[in-house]
């Protein structure tokens, strides 16, 4: 579905109309679990889940997905090798002026990882900025760098990974100190390590910074407004029946505390005002 139509038809030729001729869209995912992943060769999370019953309710049945990593996600979609990106991603100012992002599908927060017993007793990104030998593993692309400094944290107490799986390796081979990333997140990759050398921390505090909560959402070529719209359409509605609780519930989200207030607008959230 991806690229340029060159059916030469003369049909219409929007996007939207291209993935309905086809009943396909193409996916750019970052395998995070629990918004989009791979698992036994299905594509699985939140994100992919309210995607999918978009998607259906547009007569586009079949998904097809284009792993990346995640700083790669933006670029990818600017230069269409997917149609949309479903993966939690969050709603920023700064990333509004390079994707248009859906209606937000979701809220969440952030976790961190330590080692076990919390040996430098962290407990927010505050305790990590007060200690200058304290290092962090964060993925490329991920707000959490933002987050990190805006707390205080020195750059060069960052250290960058592709994905997920490369910062737990970072804390549980002692290269880094702690990792962190939504909660989610950090909860259901500590699952998946099957290690007891690392722990969640309970007590953290979330920063108190811009951009917390975050509200994650679809993102979109900013030349397919038309697309956007009637992904959002069709988006509001899977939300008011309580479709949109139900799979967020479904992926070990709470459908309460993870719904985004009807409210809350991607708009709104674009222009800083949220
Ligand atoms: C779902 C997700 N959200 C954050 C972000 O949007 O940058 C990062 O934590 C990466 N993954």
């Amino acid at each position: 579905a991806c690229g340029d139509d060159t059916s030469g038809d003369g049909g219409d030729d929007s996007l939207l109309a291209q993935l309905q001729e086809e009943g396909k869209v193409t996916i750019g995912f970052a395998n995070e679990e629990p918004y989009a992943y791979e698992e036994d060769g299905e594509l699985k999370g939140a994100a992919v889940d309210i995607a999918k019953a978009v998607f259906a309710e547009l007569g586009v049945d079949e998904m097809d997905s284009q792993l990346s990593e995640f700083s790669q996600l933006i670029s990818g979609l600017q230069a269409k090798q997917f149609d949309v990106i479903t993966a939690g991603m969050a709603i920023m100012p700064d990333r509004c002026e390079n994707v248009t992002f859906g209606e937000p599908e979701m809220t969440y927060g952030e976790g961190l990882i330590v080692q076990k017993g919390n040996p430098l007793g962290l407990e927010s990104y505050k305790d990590i900025a007060e200690n200058p030998d304290v290092t962090v593993s964060v993925m490329s692309g991920a707000m959490e760098n933002d987050y990190l400094q805006d707390e205080g944290v020195d750059p060069s107490q960052i250290q960058s990974a592709n994905d997920i799986p490369a910062t737990f390796a970072a804390v549980e081979s002692g290269r880094a100190d702690a990792t962190t990333g939504t909660e989610m997140t950090v909860k259901m990759a500590l699952e998946s390590a099957g290690t007891d050398a690392l722990e969640f921390v309970e007590t953290f505090e979330q920063p108190d910074v811009e951009g917390i909560p975050s509200y994650g959402a679809a993102a979109f070529h900013p030349d397919e407004q038309e697309l956007v719209d009637a992904y959002n359409e069709k988006l509001a509605e899977l939300k008011a029946d309580g479709t949109v609780a139900e799979l967020l519930e479904a992926n070990g989200f709470s459908g309460e505390m993870n719904m985004v207030p009807d409210d809350i607008t991607t708009e709104q959230i674009c222009n800083g005002e949220v």
